[in-house]
């Protein structure tokens, strides 16, 4: 038996939109049990990274293996089938649906619904707002609650690894407390998670370690605890740094 030690592992990996390549061939890796973080500019190829190694887009060249194996031949659903769920920013949710309809329709995979009872109660314990609000429809939830039912759909689909977009996008320090709490939480059941992040103080909180984008090329790596000056980053990236 092989022993695997790298949960993902992309290498060179080429992917864009029309005639565009904006990953000019990336390659990064995540172990298992580890949590990494990816930081950089908007529009320089975080979101795109997560699209072509989930194959919501086909990457052009390069690599993708989860769990020592290749997904080259695998569609976007048998890549959920086998664990790997990337939460999108987008929250595409069924307005109309309830909570726990959206929760129970998630665990769809056969992996997934063997499990769904049990990933139910863990997601309600994860997020006390959602079980407040099991009945509520989707269109009505705020953007925080929102963020938290898509990873709790995440959770639903029984994942070995989680991807997550952006999840504090747009929401009060408040409710990012409350989701760095939730995601240490998932962390801490030994699911590697690689956490697109635009907050440096908040991601460095959560990763073990992080990788520094830059016009679709990683740049840099960061360990957690390592040298790294926010300021100077900030800098880099954004031309003068933003207090928090
Ligand atoms: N569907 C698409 N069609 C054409 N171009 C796209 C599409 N999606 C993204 N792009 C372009 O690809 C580039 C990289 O976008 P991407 O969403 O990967 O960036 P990002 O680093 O995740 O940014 P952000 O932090 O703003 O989400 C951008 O120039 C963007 O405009």
């Amino acid at each position: 038996m092989t022993n695997i030690q790298r949960a993902l592992e992309v290498e060179n990996l080429r992917a864009g939109y029309d005639a565009f390549d904006v990953l000019q061939g990336m390659s990064l890796h995540v172990g298992v049990g580890e949590r990494v973080g990816l930081f950089g500019p908007n529009g320089h190829g975080k979101t795109t990274l997560l699209n072509a190694v989930s194959k919501l887009i086909q990457p052009r060249a390069g690599s993708v293996r989860f769990m020592g194996e290749s997904l080259e031949a695998r569609s976007a659903q048998e890549i959920v089938a086998m664990g790997l769920v990337h939460v999108s920013q987008a929250n595409r949710m069924f307005p109309d649906m309830e909570i726990m309809e959206t929760l129970e329709l998630a665990a769809y995979t056969p992996r997934a619904r063997k499990d769904r009872k049990a990933n139910l109660e863990h997601v309600l314990e994860l997020f006390p707002r959602l079980a407040e609000r099991r009945r509520q429809e989707a269109k009505t939830l705020s953007g925080g609650e929102r963020q938290m039912l898509s990873i709790g759909v995440g959770l639903m689909c029984a994942p070995r690894m989680l991807m997550l977009d952006e999840p504090t996008l747009g929401l009060s320090p408040k409710l990012k407390d409350e989701l760095a709490v939730a995601i240490g939480k998932i962390s801490a059941d030994g699911i590697p998670l690689l956490l697109i992040e635009q907050d440096i103080a908040f991601v460095l909180s959560l990763v073990d370690r992080m990788y520094l984008i830059d016009h679709g090329e990683i740049t840099r790596e960061v360990a957690r605890g390592g040298d790294v000056d926010h300021d100077e980053i900030m800098d880099m990236y954004f031309g003068g740094h933003v207090s928090s």
